[in-house]
């Protein structure tokens, strides 16, 4: 196994991936540093999903190898994978699934409660993450009783809550209305960067993508650019800095290659 660069939590080196038989990934290798945020972007079906699942121990590759903080992932068993998963991993899914006999609060502590926090503290915890992501109010709500936005909220309230090292969101943002998404995807950049959390994020969008610090970009399960994004509040101007009309021209250029 060839050693990464030191500044690079999660690896991947070489992943094919074939569904049954139809190839999903290509040979995708990719890096991410502590701390970074990083979309991976592509159309429907380029592999997005495929490679967070191959990053989070979900999904051994048929070919290649990933590591996280020094563990190889592709040599561990399925219950070695699965408690790095629950101690050191978040998943955020397109569509929120809930326990559906909790409430709102609940949900959200459920991971801590996993981790063994004592139910007060979690309970705490879970609140001040249903406050940040604005559904503070649905707190004792089941999800029966909540929209498909506040129910997504509360999924990422869920993930954040312990703090995980890595984030995987897959499509985070995908049932929430586009005022909605922002809002979301700001409280979620800012918590990992208060927290100190790298999050690995798929999405097709480039308003998306542009709340990261660096995309890399799919096409048919294989690499085909990175693109830098500038920050998504950079000004439009004549001193040279990219609107968003020209932020999103860069990022479909990804696709191109
Ligand atoms: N469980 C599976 N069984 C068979 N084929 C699959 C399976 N999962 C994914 N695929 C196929 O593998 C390819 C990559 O799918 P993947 O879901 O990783 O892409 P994606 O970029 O995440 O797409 P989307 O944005 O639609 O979720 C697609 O052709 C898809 O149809």
């Amino acid at each position: 196994m060839v050693a990464p660069p030191d500044n690079e939590v999660l690896w991947a080196r070489a992943l094919h991936v074939r569904h049954h038989g139809s190839p999903a990934l290509t040979g995708v290798s990719l890096g991410v540093r502590e701390g970074e945020i990083l979309a991976v972007g592509g159309p429907r079906g380029s592999g997005k999903t495929t490679l967070l699942r191959c990053l989070s121990g979900q999904l051994l590759a048929q070919e290649g190898e990933v590591g996280f903080a020094g563990t190889a992932l592709h040599a561990l068993g399925a219950s070695a994978r699965e408690r790095l998963r629950r101690d050191r991993f978040g998943w955020i899914d397109p569509t929120p699934v809930l326990v559906p006999e909790l409430n709102a609060w609940e949900n959200a502590a459920l991971l801590l409660m996993l981790r063994g926090v004592g139910r007060r503290r979690a309970r705490a915890t879970a609140l001040e993450w249903l406050d940040r992501l604005d559904v503070g109010r649905c707190a004792r709500s089941r999800p029966y009783a909540l929209s498909q936005a506040e129910r997504q909220r509360v999924a990422v309230a869920r993930a954040l809550a312990p703090a995980p090292a890595v984030i995987f969101a897959d499509e985070p943002t995908a049932p929430l209305h586009r005022a909605d998404r922002a809002q979301v995807l700001r409280t979620l950049t800012a918590a990992a960067r208060s927290h100190g959390m790298t999050v690995v994020l798929a999405t097709h969008d480039t308003d998306t993508a542009a709340f990261a610090d660096r995309t890399v970009s799919l096409l048919d399960g294989r690499r085909v650019d990175t693109v830098h994004l500038p920050p998504v509040d950079e000004p439009a101007g004549p001193t040279g800095s990219a609107g968003p009309a020209e932020r999103e021209g860069r990022a479909a250029c990804s696709l191109s290659a």
